[in-house]
């Protein structure tokens, strides 16, 4: 196998970065659009098919310098919080979510105000300068191994930048830089409708490995569980010179509702990033078994509350179920309504069967199950809301 390539150059050696001013200084108490726009760029299917130079990976997505990173979010309009970092795995927390960058694929996930789609010219002409990948097949289009945008319905969609207001907006703009992109729109046109957009590049080989994102995203969050993402600390202060309140409390709080805890067979090394905003807001990045994440991120005000958990992790890896894991998010959240999006490559009985045969759950009765099949993916999208006994007996999970 290949060796990996080196270290990125602009973290310590233990592969961790936290700007401290900028954390002690975030604020925002304006309404807030918790709902994500999600890109994943796969620039090769797999670490080992990076070019080589004499049978060795000189460069990859994790040798960009920080510098660069930081310029590239600042088209999104997005800052670093912090980094952590595995042997596979950079994962950046942003004061709008976050992005995580590996060997060969790179998953950007912003809220708020963000311009996600701003970046992707500068992002082609980086890897073209920085690492020498050309994707660039015209002046405008480029074809990486494989695309995919994604979003839930926005909830103040007029006060996105233009590009983003719209979804046409953003697949028009998508396919100025894409080839053989196409796009679904899936579930109830109710304000909480998902879509997603991809690139099918049918001559190229489908990836052999694992592959799944499974997404779940909340509103109408119970206001006692939202509590446990509200401070009262005041922008400016800090703890000491090493650490922040802001990653202080997130660690804290990443502990007090079990979010550490959420795979415990797991019996390799797990890396907690966390921050909690003021006067509220929370967000986290775990990385797990190496070359795996899930991120919670977090909207606690009450007439726009939202929160979002996504994750890579093959659960059958950690002796569970994505049923299980959905479970014990809802614990943590107890929203009023909730979408779950599993798109996945594999169709392993064990840990899906149970959510493809998802009907009930307590307290909640399910509005939409769709079924998609990619081609080299299925992706299953549900959709639930609670009872009005759920409501009043608080029998949810
Ligand atoms: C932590 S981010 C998470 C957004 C995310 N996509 C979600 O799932 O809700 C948003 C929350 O943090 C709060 N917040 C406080 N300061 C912020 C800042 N400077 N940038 C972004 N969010 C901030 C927002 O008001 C909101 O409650």
């Amino acid at each position: 196998m290949a060796p990996p390539p080196p270290p990125i150059e602009y973290v310590p050696s233990d592969g961790t970065f936290i700007d401290h001013e900028l954390s002690v200084n975030l604020d925002s108490t304006e309404a807030f659009e918790g709902p994500e726009k999600l890109l994943e760029i796969w620039f090769y299917p797999s670490q080992s098919q990076i070019p080589k130079n004499n049978g060795e990976i000189v460069k990859s997505l994790r040798s960009i310098p920080f510098d660069q990173w930081s310029k590239l979010l600042d088209l999104v309009n997005c800052k670093i919080l912090s980094i952590t970092s595995s042997d596979k795995l950079n994962a950046f927390l942003l004061s709008e979510s976050s992005l995580f960058v590996y060997d060969h694929k790179l998953i950007l996930k912003t809220c708020g105000t963000t311009t996600t789609l701003y970046c992707l010219n500068a992002l082609f002409k980086l890897i073209k300068s920085e690492l020498n990948w050309d994707f660039i097949i015209d002046e405008f289009k480029t074809q990486p191994y494989k695309v995919f945008y994604s979003r839930r319905a926005f909830m103040f969609p007029f006060k996105q930048q233009l590009i983003h207001q719209n979804w046409n907006n953003e697949v028009e703009y998508l396919d100025q830089f894409f080839i053989n992109g196409y796009q679904y729109l899936i579930g109830r046109i109710n304000n909480s409708q998902w879509h997603l957009y991809l690139t099918n590049n049918s001559d190229i080989q489908p990836n052999e490995s694992f592959d799944s994102t499974f997404e779940i995203l909340m509103t109408e969050l119970s206001p006692a569980k939202s509590s446990n993402f509200i401070t009262s600390r005041k922008p400016g202060f800090e703890i000491d010179e090493n650490d922040d309140l802001g990653h202080f409390l997130g660690k804290s709080t990443l502990s007090n509702i079990g979010l550490n805890n959420l795979f415990p067979e797991s019996s390799t090394k797990v890396l907690h990033d966390a921050f909690q905003f003021t006067p509220c807001g929370y967000s986290s990045n775990t990385i797990i078994n190496q070359d795996s994440y899930y991120t919670v991120h977090v909207t606690p005000e009450k007439d726009w509350s939202y929160s979002s958990f996504e994750t890579n992790v093959n659960p059958i890896l950690f002796n569970t179920s994505y049923l299980k894991i959905l479970q014990d998010v809802l614990k943590m959240f107890k929203p009023n309504k909730f979408q779950v999006i599993l798109i996945n490559n594999e169709h392993d009985d064990y840990s899906t069967i149970d959510l493809f045969k998802l009907n009930e759950l307590n307290g909640y009765k399910k509005l939409d199950k769709i079924i998609y099949d990619l081609g080299n993916y299925q992706l299953l999208y549900l959709s639930f809301e609670i009872t009005e006994d759920g409501l009043i007996n608080d029998l949810t999970i």
